[in-house]
């Protein structure tokens, strides 16, 4: 296609469970700069919600399988840049310039960048763009101290980028940049809220260094820092699982609002995310919610239901609790019938997250 370029940078936007990366693109996408933009979606879980979040759907957006990127879902995501690439040559979608690829909140970042090194086809086609890594000012330092993939994903990004600092108390927010600083010091620290972002510039611009991993002649990635290897040779925290509940029927804001606030006030450690969207009585339109461990963000009305699908749909991703408590105290608490779909434990797709 005569407007694309010889080798289309993909991007990398990580960062751990609901520290802001589907909020970003939201906003990036709306910049006129990055208009012809594919976008491939991973999410860890049984049911993907972030497309529908995103609220644009167009043939240039890819949902990748549930399953993460780094642990299953490499040989798919290697395909699905390979039939974005060849539809763009026969002209049968859009052209596009750049690929951004949005992580699941538990992925580290380097297998997927050498996925673009080992295939021999994209290494034609494709070059590493930037890796762009959210972190959460409130949750940021918990999730450091916590979770090997958080400190991955701020140890390989070339922006590192602070989201929530409107809600963070400053003092917490000082001691993460420092933390942050020591762990990537060559990465720019950049926060959301700054009124001067540069959004476009985040982009594709090949980089020279990575923080401490050597780029090869090819200029891809070609080492993983040993300093953060898992004991377990690098798959994810052993009790880490994902589960959906859907429900049949309008729900009641209060009785949910309460639930869920109790829930993340008792569970809040081990209740890594909570994202859904929800048909509640007297609502036309569906909301989303988020949570993240002890925090719960206001709910937002989305523009649309996003398909015929009028059933509430709420996805966990937990560290060692269990499914089907939390459906019970769902069902006491709002009264709703019985959960119609309860997926839990760890299906085929995400075989490397161990359940305990
Ligand atoms: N106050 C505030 N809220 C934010 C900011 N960025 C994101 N959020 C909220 O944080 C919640 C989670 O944001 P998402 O963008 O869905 O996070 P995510 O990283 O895509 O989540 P996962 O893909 O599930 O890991 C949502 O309620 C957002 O509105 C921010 O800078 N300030």
């Amino acid at each position: 296609m005569a407007n694309s370029p010889a080798f289309t940078p993909v991007n990398l936007l990580t960062g751990f469970l609901g520290s802001g990366k589907t909020t970003l693109l939201k906003r990036l996408l709306t910049e006129p700069a990055l208009a012809e933009t594919a976008v491939l979606i991973n999410e860890f879980g049984e049911v993907g919600l972030d497309h529908y979040l995103l609220e644009r759907i167009d043939e240039t957006m890819v949902l990748l399988q549930s399953g993460c990127l780094c642990c299953t879902v490499r040989g798919e995501l290697a395909d699905a840049l390979r039939d974005l690439h060849s539809r763009r040559e026969r002209g049968l979608i859009p052209n596009f310039k750049r690929v951004v690829i949005e992580s699941t909140g538990l992925a580290d970042p380097f297998p997927v960048l050498s996925t673009l090194k080992a295939d021999p086809v994209l290494r034609h086609h494709f070059r590493p763009g930037n890796v762009i890594a959210t972190v959460d000012a409130v949750n940021g330092m918990r999730q450091l101290d916590t979770y090997i993939e958080s400190n991955r994903q701020a140890a390989i990004a070339d922006r590192l980028m602070l989201t929530k600092t409107d809600i963070a108390d400053e003092e917490g927010l000082d001691l993460l940049r420092e933390r942050l600083r020591r762990l990537n010091p060559d990465a720019a620290l950049l926060s959301t809220a700054d009124g001067e972002l540069d959004v476009a510039g985040l982009f594709d611009e090949a980089v020279a260094t990575r923080g401490s991993i050597a780029q090869s002649p090819s200029g891809f990635y070609c080492e993983t820092p040993a300093m953060l290897e898992t004991a377990d040779g690098g798959t994810h925290q052993a009790a880490v699982t994902s589960f959906v509940m859907s429900v049949e029927g309008a729900i009641d804001w209060t009785a949910f609002g309460v639930w869920l606030t109790m829930l993340l006030h008792r569970h809040g450690e081990r209740v890594l995310r909570v994202k859904g969207i929800l048909n509640l009585e007297g609502e036309a339109r569906p909301v989303a919610i988020h949570g993240v461990q002890h925090l719960v963000h206001p709910p937002t009305h989305m523009a649309a239901w996003p398909s015929d699908d009028r059933r509430s749909h709420i996805v966990f991703i937990v560290d060692g609790l269990d499914a089907s408590l939390l459906k019970r105290s769902f069902e006491a608490f709002t009264l709703a019938g019985p959960v119609s779909s309860l997926a839990g434990g760890a299906p085929s797709a995400r075989q490397d997250v161990q359940t305990s």
